[in-house]
C-alpha cells in the first residue's frame, strides 16, 4: 500500500501504523488527530510520517483509511471524507463495536461500500495515546472482520493481509454476532469494573479501603483505568446487547446472593468450581493463542 491515513493516532491506530511499517506494508503514514500534543508525540516517535489537521485533505491522498478514534467520532469523519475519497481507497476501522460502524458506512459512504471493511483488533490495554503504541501489539492476537454484503472480496483480502502482516489471525463474523460476543466478554467486564471502582471511591472510608486493596483488587479493576470516552461510546453503540448481558449478570448475582444468604455451601462451591474450570480452560487456550 502506498499511503495509509490513520484517523486517531492512539494505542490502536498508532500500533497498526508501527506494525505495518515494520512489516514493510506501507509507504507513507499520514496521521489525523484531535489533540495537537498527541500528534506532535506521534511524529517524534516515528509513528506517522506526516500530520494533517484536515481529514478530507489527507483522505484525498489515501490508498487506505483506518478510523481508530472512539466510535462516537466516526460519523463526522466519514461525512468529511465522503466527497473526496478516491474510488480505489479502502476504508476500514478498528472500533470495538461493529453494527454501528456498518450502519454509518451505509449512511455516510454509500458510493464506497465495495471498499468498506469494518474490523476490530482483539488486542489492546488500558493505556491510550500515541506514546502507548507498540508494533508488536497485534502479534498472535485475533482480528475480527465483519464485511458488508457489498464489500468486494479484494478489499477484504487487502485488510486481511495487512492484519496478518502485523502478526494477527483474522476471523470473519456478522456484525450482530460480533456485538453480542463482545458485549459479553469485553463490554460487560469493563462497565462492571468502572461501576465497582466508582462504588468503592464513593464510600465514606474509601481511602482506608484503597489503602488495603491488593493484587485481587488490581486484577479485577485494571480495566477501570481505560479511556472513559472510548468506553462511553462503546456502551452507547452496543446498548441493546450490553443491556442483555447486564440483565444476565444481575440474575447470576441474585443467584449467588441467595446461596450466600442461605449459607448453601454445596451449591456455592459447585458454582465456583464450574467457574474455575471454565476460566482455567480459557486461559490455556488464550496462552496457546487459539
Ligand atoms: N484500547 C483498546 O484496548 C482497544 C482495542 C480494540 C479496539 N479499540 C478501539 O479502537 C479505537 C481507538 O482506541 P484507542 O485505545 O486507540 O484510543 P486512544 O485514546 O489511545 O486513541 C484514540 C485517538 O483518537 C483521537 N481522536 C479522537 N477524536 C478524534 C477525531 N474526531 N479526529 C481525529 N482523531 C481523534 C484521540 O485524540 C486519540 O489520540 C476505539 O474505537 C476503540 O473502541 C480499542
Ligand atoms: O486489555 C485491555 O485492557 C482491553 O480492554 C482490551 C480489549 C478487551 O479485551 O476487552 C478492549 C477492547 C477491545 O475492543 C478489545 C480488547
Amino acid at each position: 500500500m502506498g499511503t495509509l491515513v490513520v484517523a486517531g493516532v492512539g494505542l490502536i491506530g498508532g500500533s497498526l501504523a508501527l506494525a505495518a511499517r515494520h512489516a514493510g506494508r506501507v509507504g507513507r503514514v499520514i496521521g489525523v488527530g484531535r489533540s495537537p500534543a498527541n500528534m506532535q508525540r506521534a511524529l517524534e516517535l516515528g509513528v506517522v510520517d506526516e500530520v494533517s489537521h484536515d481529514i478530507a485533505e489527507a483522505c484525498a491522498r489515501a490508498d487506505m483509511v483506518l478510523l481508530a478514534t472512539p466510535v462516537g467520532q466516526m460519523a463526522a469523519l466519514m461525512r468529511a471524507m465522503a466527497p473526496v475519497l478516491p474510488a480505489h481507497t479502502i476504508v476500514t476501522d478498528a472500533g470495538s463495536t461493529k453494527g454501528d460502524v456498518a450502519a454509518l458506512m451505509r449512511a455516510c459512504l454509500p458510493a464506497q461500500l465495495a471498499h468498506c471493511v469494518p474490523a476490530h483488533p482483539i488486542a489492546g490495554s488500558d493505556l491510550s495515546g500515541a506514546a502507548a503504541a507498540q508494533y508488536g501489539l497485534y502479534q498472535n492476537r485475533k482480528v475480527v472482520l465483519t464485511p458488508l454484503p457489498e464489500t468486494a472480496a479484494a478489499a477484504v483480502e487487502a485488510v486481511r493481509t495487512l492484519w496478518q502482516a502485523c502478526g494477527a489471525s483474522v476471523h470473519e463474523m456478522s456484525a450482530a454476532e460480533h456485538d453480542s460476543v463482545f458485549a459479553s466478554v469485553s463490554h460487560l467486564p469493563h462497565v462492571l469494573a468502572f461501576a465497582f471502582v466508582d462504588m468503592i471511591a464513593a464510600h465514606p472510608d474509601a481511602a482506608r479501603r484503597f489503602d488495603f486493596a491488593a493484587t485481587g483488587f488490581r486484577d479485577f479493576t485494571r480495566i477501570a483505568g481505560s479511556h472513559p470516552e472510548m468506553w462511553r461510546d462503546i456502551a452507547l453503540a452496543n446498548r441493546d446487547a450490553l443491556l442483555a448481558e447486564l440483565a444476565d449478570y444481575q440474575a447470576q448475582l441474585a443467584t449467588l446472593e441467595a446461596l450466600i444468604a442461605s449459607a448453601d455451601a454445596d451449591a456455592m462451591q459447585q458454582l465456583f468450581e464450574r467457574a474455575r474450570h471454565a476460566r482455567l480452560a480459557w486461559h490455556q487456550r488464550f496462552v496457546r493463542g487459539n
